[in-house]
């Protein structure tokens, strides 16, 4: 068992009832997060799934929105931003945004799993402008220029 880091959470009026989210196993990665509301999600439909829920992350650290891979497999439901970005500074809901890339309809409950949430230390860049980059081996090669599957022809 690791150490927590603690995170603020507070329960919205339309999230009093529900779960918190939480590691469905000791060494899960993710908290599984649940919905706050009933949805249907169409075939090709989108939707950001309320949570009831807004948080305080502490600077220094983000989470990430990661879809359920059982959900995925099964239903074909998944996060089409994955992973989600939720700032250490945004105070509004937490929502999930979730897609239905299967060929059926799918309809969430209120208090169901729809994603996990994985608190992660964000590093920052600073640039440092130049001219000139230094050379490598791969130079500008990109995008499968070291093979792998069938070139296209
Ligand atoms: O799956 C998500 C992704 C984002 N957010 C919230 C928290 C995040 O801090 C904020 C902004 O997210 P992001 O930076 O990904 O969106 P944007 O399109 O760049 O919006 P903004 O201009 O507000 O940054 O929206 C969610 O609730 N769920
Ligand atoms: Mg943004």
């Amino acid at each position: 068992m690791t150490d927590t880091i603690p995170v603020k959470i507070k329960r919205l009026p339309h999230g009093e009832g529900l779960d918190l989210p939480r590691y469905a196993t000791q060494g899960a990665a993710g908290m599984d997060v649940v919905a706050a509301e009933d949805v249907t999600l169409s075939p090709g439909a989108r939707h950001a799934v309320a949570t009831g829920l807004a948080l305080a992350i502490p600077p220094g650290y983000e989470i990430q929105v990661r879809p359920r891979s059982g959900l995925a497999l099964k239903h074909g439901i998944s996060v089409p931003n994955a992973p989600g970005t939720i700032d250490s500074d945004y105070r509004g809901e937490l929502k999930v945004i979730l897609v239905n890339h299967g060929s059926e309809a799918f309809a969430i409950a209120r208090g169901e799993r729809v994603a996990q949430l994985v608190l992660a230390p964000v590093t920052r860049a600073g640039w440092e402008e130049v001219d000139d980059l230094d050379e490598t081996a791969r130079g500008a090669g990109g995008f499968g220029s070291t093979g792998g599957h069938a070139a296209l022809a």
